[in-house]
């Protein structure tokens, strides 16, 4: 009877406890989970704020922090912090092409055809020639070719965003004192009309791939900040136009230094806050060209054109 008595009071005082644990489980669990969720937005959020040196190994980007020899620095991709939150964040790609594929974009560039490039002054919407910019430029073709796609895709990954984020890789030939006078590549929705923001938003990020040094000069030049960045062939300096919180970043403002001796080549690639490719685009090259002094230029603006159809502008 006393048998029966225990066991019958064992089972009934059994329901509640692996009830209890189940709740106990479950709660740990939707915990685990929860975290698990928090994690992934914080790690993708600060992927996006912060781009600390990391290093490219089978496609992917290594964990931040990995420590490289001064040999693997040589011939590796890696990136160097120049600036950081809560400054502008400017920072080196190190060797993000080889010799051969920087060749390679030179000569897509010529036979596009080098024209001078144009700009779209302050609250303007069409591009016109200025004296701000007095070097040449040729548009590539999206996809053009596995090392414009291979830019396309690795500074997507840098910069988290979509390969179709990025405008059309534009090259830009400078001779001896041809510059690109200081100005931003962010559009200001201060003084610009609204079309300049379409497609795909502002201008998130620009990246300036060197192709070719100058033998003296020729420096990107962060003027509001004192940072000069040399140029060094098959790398890029890469800085993000706006700042987290989407407003534009006046710290970027910046110049392309006339080659003091030696020519220059590089490729800029203009990100976007979304999608850019495959949509219409709003600014077109004005016809005909404005003359000089008709054009309201405060030196703070560019925009680049292929052929007949605009690509793409910036301030
Ligand atoms: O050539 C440079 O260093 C600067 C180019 C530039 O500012 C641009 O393409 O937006
Ligand atoms: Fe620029």
């Amino acid at each position: 009877m006393g048998t029966d008595d225990t066991k019958r009071r064992r089972s009934y005082a059994a329901p509640p406890a692996a009830v209890l644990c189940g709740i106990f489980v479950l709660g740990i669990g939707s915990g685990v989970i929860l975290t698990f969720i928090a994690a992934q937005v914080v790690s993708r959020r600060s992927e996006i704020l912060e781009v600390k040196p990391q290093k490219l190994r089978s496609g992917m980007l290594n964990a931040p922090g990995t420590s490289l020899s001064p040999a693997d620095k040589k011939n590796e991709f890696w990136i160097e912090t120049i600036s950081d939150l809560p400054g502008p964040r400017i920072y080196v790609l190190h060797n993000i092409l080889t010799k051969e594929e920087c060749e390679s974009l030179k000569s897509l560039g010529v036979m596009a055809g080098m024209e001078k490039a144009l700009i779209i002054p302050y609250g303007g919407k069409e591009l016109v020639e200025s004296s701000t910019r007095t070097n040449t430029a040729a548009w590539l073709e999206y996809h053009q070719g596995p090392v414009v796609t291979k830019l396309e895709n690795l500074l997507a990954k840098v910069t988290n965003t979509e390969p179709e984020n990025g405008e059309n890789l534009q090259i830009l030939h400078y001779q001896t004192s041809q510059q690109f006078k200081e100005h931003h590549d962010y559009f200001d929705p201060a003084t610009d009309p609204p079309e300049n923001f379409e497609p795909g938003g502002n201008r998130l990020a620009t990246a300036i791939i060197y192709l070719q040094n100058a033998e003296e000069g020729g420096e990107t030049d962060f003027m509001k900040i004192d940072t000069k960045v040399k140029p060094e062939a098959g790398s890029a300096v890469l800085f993000y136009d706006l700042k987290p919180d989407g407003s534009v970043d006046k710290l970027t403002i910046h110049s392309g230094n006339p080659p003091k001796g030696g020519e220059k080549w590089v490729a800029t690639k203009w990100i976007h806050e979304r999608r850019y490719q495959g949509l219409p685009r709003h600014v077109k090259k004005a016809e005909p060209a404005k003359k000089e002094e008709e054009v309201v230029d405060n030196g703070k603006s560019s925009a680049p054109v292929d052929a007949d159809t605009a690509q793409g502008a910036k301030q």
